[in-house]
Order: C-alpha cells, then structure tokens, then sequence
C-alpha cells in the first residue's frame, strides 16, 4: 500500500480557522495538522459539521478572504501555498491538486457535452488542439470506466445518470494528471452500488496514475475499504489519527469507537448502534474550550473541561484523557471485545 518513503506531497501544520460573524469570530477549524505523501489515500473522516470541508477549503484558498482568517501553514511540494494570489492557487488548483465534490453538478455546465468540458479543462492547461483535446477527453473517459465513451463524449450533464456524471468529474479531475485528488463525500449523492464502483474507480486511479487522494466522509465504512491512513475529526480538531489498519483493530478515542459502531452492516436490518452517538456536534458558536466531544461522551470527567491531552503511540495519537489501562472495558460497553488489540 503506501511506501513509507513516498515524499510529503502536502504538509498542514497548525492550521486554524475562524470566521467573522454578527455575533463575533468563531472558530471552524482548531490547530489542525497533517500531511499527506505520494500516491496515498487520506480519510478525514467525521459527522456532518465537523470542520472537514473548512480545512479543505482553506488548503485550496477557496473560502471567502473578506470574512475567513486563516493562520497556520500550509505546503505543497516544498512551496508555502497559503495566501498566494489568487491566480497562483487557480493554477496549483486546476493542475496539481483537482476538487472532486459531493455533488457532481456543481463542477458541471448544463450548457455543454461532458465531451467539450473535459477539452477545455485540458486545453486551460496544456498547449493542445482542439482534436487532440477531444481525444483525450473520450480516453480519460474511457480510463474512468464509462461504457461507450465516445458516445459519453457528446452527451451533456442531465442525460448521464448520478454515477456517470460522477464519473465524468473524476475524468476532468484527472485530465491534467494531478498529483493530489481531493474528494470531497464523493459517492454521498450515488446509490450503494455505485458508491461502490466509484471508490473502486478511486483505488485504481491511485494505482494507475500513483495520485495521493485526500477523501472526505463520514463514513467508516468508506474509510475501512479504502483509506491508508484516517484522521477523525470532531469540533474543528483532528480527535485521532493513525493508520486505518491500527485504528480499526484498536481505536482509541470514544467518537472513534462510536462512528465505528454506526457502520451498516453490510446485509440484513442497520443496527440500533446507529444511535451509538446521541447528541449533535457543536458548531462553531458553541464549542467547548475543552474537549469538544465530552457533552456526549458517556465517559466524559470532570477534567475534560479543560483541553485534552495527546496520548501517542508510533504513528498515531488522540485528544482524551481515557489512559490505555481504562480504554479497553469502556470501549467494550460501545463495540463489545475487538480482541488481541482490546
Ligand atoms: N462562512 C462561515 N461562517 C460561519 N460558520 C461557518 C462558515 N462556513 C462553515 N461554517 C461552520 O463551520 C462548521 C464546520 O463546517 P464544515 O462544512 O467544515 O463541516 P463538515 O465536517 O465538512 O460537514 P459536512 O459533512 O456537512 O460538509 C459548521 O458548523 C459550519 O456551520
């Protein structure tokens, strides 16, 4: 899977956000850092709020300069790109690192065949004709597993179903051969077996063109089946990391244990563990100074108001208090016994 001497492609050190809003500045995103190497594929994974697409956006210069502050650094290849101008990030961003969203119309023309807009994607980066564009464009849709790509080529958005037109962002992602993906809840809108086919699409790409793919979810399922490496983030903080192999066999951290207890089985009813976290996150207006996650924690002590500490382990770390002499019974009540790990 990943070669541990794969070079840092993008490093985020101390990266916070906040925003200006009526009732002041409010903190989205809190101290975050991570990198990402070569040819990997990253989770940040969380519920709904937790700050995910904030960092994203942040990395890739996209949030809005009049009422985001954005402190911290953040490298690619080498090269601080955090407050270029604007033309310098639209380059990085249409040629080095590509946005895959959660919903594939954003990134689409009603107006245009798939066909034309991947040409003209390659042609904003590469001194190309128009045939030779066009060409291009039916092979990466071809790359990306369509069908009948030159019929694809001369379809538009509305006459391609949820999956292919998914799979024609990926097409236009990839038409400038980028080292970084970023996918942002990338098979959210599609059905499940398609979900499936599209993260399949995914590894491949990571195989075939040796892409590192930052993926977005909420989802564990997702990260499980095919994540390298998994921050969890909650309330703006990266709560833990480590390799998605360890975290799985021995998670540590009390949102850990209940996003992977709210995995759907893959057949038969989804569990009641769905409900494994009662309670909703705290947005930015209401967070926590100490550990964002202790109003829900079943386990939560009198200390977790204050900010909590990082127990570490080679190649992993978590924000709680929870020592690993406690960690084992507590995290059996939420997932019963994981084994040897446990
Ligand atoms: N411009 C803004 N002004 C104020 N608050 C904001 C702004 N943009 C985002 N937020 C808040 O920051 C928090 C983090 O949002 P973010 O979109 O990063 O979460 P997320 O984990 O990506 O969730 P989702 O999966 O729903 O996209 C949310 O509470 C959101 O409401």
């Amino acid at each position: 899977m990943t070669t541990p001497l794969a070079p840092v492609l993008l490093d985020v050190a101390g990266l916070s956000v906040s925003f200006a809003t009526d009732r002041g500045r409010v903190t989205a995103v809190d101290d975050v850092s991570f990198s990402v190497r070569s040819g990997e594929i990253l989770a940040i994974v969380g519920e709904s709020g937790s700050g995910k697409t904030v960092t994203l956006m942040s990395i890739l210069g996209l949030n809005d300069p009049r009422t985001t502050f954005v402190d911290g650094s953040v490298t690619f290849r080498g090269r601080p790109i955090l407050g270029l101008p604007d033309r310098d990030l639209r380059r990085i961003r249409g040629k080095d690192i590509a946005l895959i969203s959660q919903d594939p119309m954003t990134a689409l023309t009603p107006v245009h065949t798939i066909g034309w807009q991947i040409a003209e994607q390659i042609r904003a980066h590469e001194a190309i004709s128009r045939a030779g564009a066009a060409r291009r464009a039916v092979e990466l849709l071809a790359e990306v597993g369509l069908a009948n790509p030159a019929e694809a080529a001369g379809r538009y958005p509305h006459q391609l179903s949820g999956g292919m037109r998914q799979r024609a962002v990926i097409a236009m992602a990839l038409s400038c051969n980028p080292a970084l993906l970023v996918a942002d809840e990338p098979t959210t809108a599609l059905d499940v077996t398609v979900q499936a086919q599209v993260l399949d699409l995914l590894m491949k790409l990571r195989k075939d063109f040796g892409s590192a793919i930052i993926l977005i979810t909420h989802d564990m399922g997702v990260v499980a089946e095919v994540a390298d490496r998994v921050n969890v983030m909650y309330a703006g903080r990266i709560i833990e990391r480590g390799t998605t192999e360890r975290l799985f066999a021995d998670p540590w951290h009390p949102y850990t244990w209940g996003l992977i207890a709210s995995i759907p089985p893959l057949d038969g009813p989804r569990p009641h563990r769905l409900a494994a976290i009662p309670g909703m996150p705290p947005t930015p207006e209401t967070m926590p100074a100490g550990c964002g996650f202790a109003p829900r924690c079943r386990f939560a002590l009198p200390r977790c108001a204050a900010r909590p500490p990082v127990q570490r382990a080679p190649g992993r770390s978590a924000l709680c208090v929870i020592g690993p002499e406690d960690r084992a019974p507590r995290r059996a009540e939420i997932l019963g016994p994981l084994g040897d790990a446990a």
